[in-house]
């Protein structure tokens, strides 16, 4: 990337998607103004204390004016009210996108809020169980996908721009429309926090299982359930409230195929369960060779050339 695509980038919100967002553009493309909001006092303090952002406003009109990339990163519940807020402080050319999860409820909204201004929508599908403005860092969308979500009438230029801005923070760039969106990532992300917030939670509840068991045998395939299951509980119960249809469509398949395995256990049909682990088990290959795995200790140091 030669010349940064914006050249002054607001952050609103400044949790782990919004510090992550300021720290990569500040360590790749030194050249951008950054300033920042949050709705919360105490972490525009703690934002201010460890320079998240050039400047740290008071308002959120405040700190979107004069810039020419607003990113959104507040819960997907929020976006309607941010952009409220921050209305005033825009410029009719500044071209405002967010991060969140889903993305159909977010246009909605977004369009809702600024009506008539430019809005394309994104969601780098990167993070972690961790929030808050100490949680981000700069290689977070390092090999990650972003999939960003244009309406039909964007402009060309804005969105060949906003690619070059994801892809100059190390993400690979993917265009979807919203609908298809919310429905591969119900199936692909919230569905897994959905089944991780359930085991979680009945483990805890079991009368004969004490949680002092439950810790010390948590290397069980349990563990991994509980780092999704830690996941911020603002930001998912607006996921499930934003993405409501294809998450109850996905959940109503998985609950048949669920009841199909449990049927092979029942009738003890090894050859049923044997044939379904083996599949599944083609598919985690599939997706190691397609270098999507993250456990590999060289996930995410191959082929961007920013330092950290
Ligand atoms: N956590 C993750 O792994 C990922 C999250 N996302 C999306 O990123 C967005 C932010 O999530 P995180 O950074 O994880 O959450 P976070 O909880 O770390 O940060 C959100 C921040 O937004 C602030 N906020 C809430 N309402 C606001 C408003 N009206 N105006 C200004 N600030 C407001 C909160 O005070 C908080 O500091 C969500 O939409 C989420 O769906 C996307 C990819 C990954
Ligand atoms: O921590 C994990 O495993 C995640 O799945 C992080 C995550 C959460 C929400 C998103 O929209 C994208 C990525």
């Amino acid at each position: 990337m030669s010349a940064a695509p914006f050249r002054h980038v607001a952050v609103i919100g400044l949790g782990l998607l919004g510090g992550s967002v300021l720290r990569a553009v500040q360590q790749y493309l030194p050249d951008s103004v950054t300033t920042g909001y949050d709705a919360d006092a105490g972490v525009r303090a703690r934002a201010r204390e460890i320079a998240l952002a050039g400047t740290v406003a008071d308002s959120a009109s405040e700190a979107v004016t004069g810039a020419d990339l607003v990113v959104l990163c507040v819960p997907v519940g929020a976006m309607g009210a941010a952009a409220k807020a921050m209305a005033s402080g825009l410029s009719p050319q500044t071209l405002v996108t967010d991060v969140g999860s889903s993305k159909a409820s977010v246009m909605a909204q977004l369009g809702e809020a600024l009506p008539g201004h430019p809005v394309i929508p994104s969601h780098p599908v990167a993070g972690t169980e961790q929030s808050g403005p100490d949680a981000g860092f700069a290689t977070l969308f390092r090999n990650r996908w972003c999939i960003v979500t244009p309406p039909e009438d964007a402009d060309a230029a804005q969105v060949a721009a906003l690619n070059a801005f994801w892809e100059a923070l190390g993400a690979r760039v993917e265009t979807m429309d919203p609908e298809h969106h919310d429905r591969v990532l119900a199936v692909t992300s919230h569905l897994p926090h959905l089944i991780a917030y359930t085991i979680v939670g009945t483990a805890s509840d079991l009368e004969e299982v004490t949680q002092s068991e439950v810790i010390k045998y948590s290397a069980g395939g349990f563990r991994d359930f509980t780092r999704i299951a830690a996941s911020d509980p603002t930001m998912w119960r607006d996921v499930f409230l934003s993405n409501r249809e294809a998450v109850l469509e996905m959940l109503q398949r998985f609950t048949e195929d669920l009841t199909e395995l449990q049927k092979a256990i029942r009738k003890r049909d090894g050859d049923a369960l044997f044939d379904h682990f083996a599949r599944t088990r083609a598919i985690r290959r599939g997706i190691i060779e397609m270098g999507q795995d993250d456990a590999r200790p060289d996930f995410g140091r191959s082929d961007h050339n920013g330092s950290g």
